[in-house]
């Protein structure tokens, strides 16, 4: 991170709905996640929080305004150009990402860096792609040995978020998106994987913009931002 680093995130007179006829989603005049900074965005279930990480992703295209992910225009840019981004500087732990359930959970991990020589090249330092999916993996609590090469669908569902949330970490992306990525976990083991999460964002640099209707996990962040004060798009959330 440096002086000069783009925000993280950056979004202006952003709107969108997922057909022409649908109700509006997202109507957000602005929004920014500094270089660096861990935003916790918080919103009641429907109020439209994966389909903005959606979005910054590149996953999503806006129908109007702009959505800055690490300077690079994603709605503008080009499909091959938004895949690269995602691949080469964007660590995502979503559902709709889930790993490869047939894949070794080594491998799984280690995926970034077959797409991104960046990611790979990041992992030097640490001995390698191996050696830094391992490090990661005993970090969130998962014992290395033996899961290493175990199919990803043999392991529980909030073993399954520490093996996402490793992969992606790995190779030091400088956003880290993340969508409820503790919701398997008891309230010990989630306060612990936020910290290591945290902890580790703060080691690579990385800003992490993680969502949740948990208030009770914003306390672990830098900034809390309530979705519903920044969109006056009027889906209706249901309570948290
Ligand atoms: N693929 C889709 N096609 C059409 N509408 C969708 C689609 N995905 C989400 N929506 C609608 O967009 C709105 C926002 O959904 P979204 O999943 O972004 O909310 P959320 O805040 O992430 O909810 P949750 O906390 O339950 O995951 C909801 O009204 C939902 O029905």
């Amino acid at each position: 991170m440096t002086d000069t680093a783009p925000p993280a995130v950056q979004i202006e007179a952003l709107r969108f709905r997922y057909a022409v006829r649908a109700p509006l989603v997202l109507d957000i005049e602005r929004l920014e996640v500094g270089a660096g900074e861990r935003v916790f965005l918080r919103g009641p279930s429907g109020s439209g929080k994966s389909t903005l990480l959606g979005l910054i992703a590149g996953i999503l295209e806006p129908g109007e305004g702009r959505v800055e992910a690490l300077g690079t225009d994603m709605g503008a840019a080009d499909p091959a150009t938004r895949d690269a981004t995602r691949a080469a500087r964007l660590g995502v732990i979503f559902q709709m990402f889930n790993l490869l359930p047939y894949l070794p959970v080594g491998e799984n991990v280690m995926l970034p860096c077959r797409f991104s020589a960046e990611r790979a090249a990041a992992t030097k330092a640490a001995g390698g792609p191996e050696a830094e999916a391992r490090r990661l993996l005993e970090r969130l609590g998962l014992d290395a040995r033996s899961y290493w090469n175990a199919p990803s669908r043999a392991l529980s569902v909030g073993q399954q978020q520490r093996v996402a949330a490793a992969r992606a970490l790995i190779g030091k992306p400088a956003l880290i998106l993340a969508d409820e990525p503790t919701s398997a976990l008891d309230t010990h083991r989630r306060d612990r994987f936020i910290e290591l999460l945290l902890e580790e964002c703060r080691e690579s640099r990385a800003a992490l913009l993680f969502v949740s209707h948990d208030a009770g996990l914003s306390a672990h962040f830098d900034r809390a931002l309530d979705l519903e004060t920044i969109n006056r798009a009027s889906v209706e959330g249901e309570p948290a």
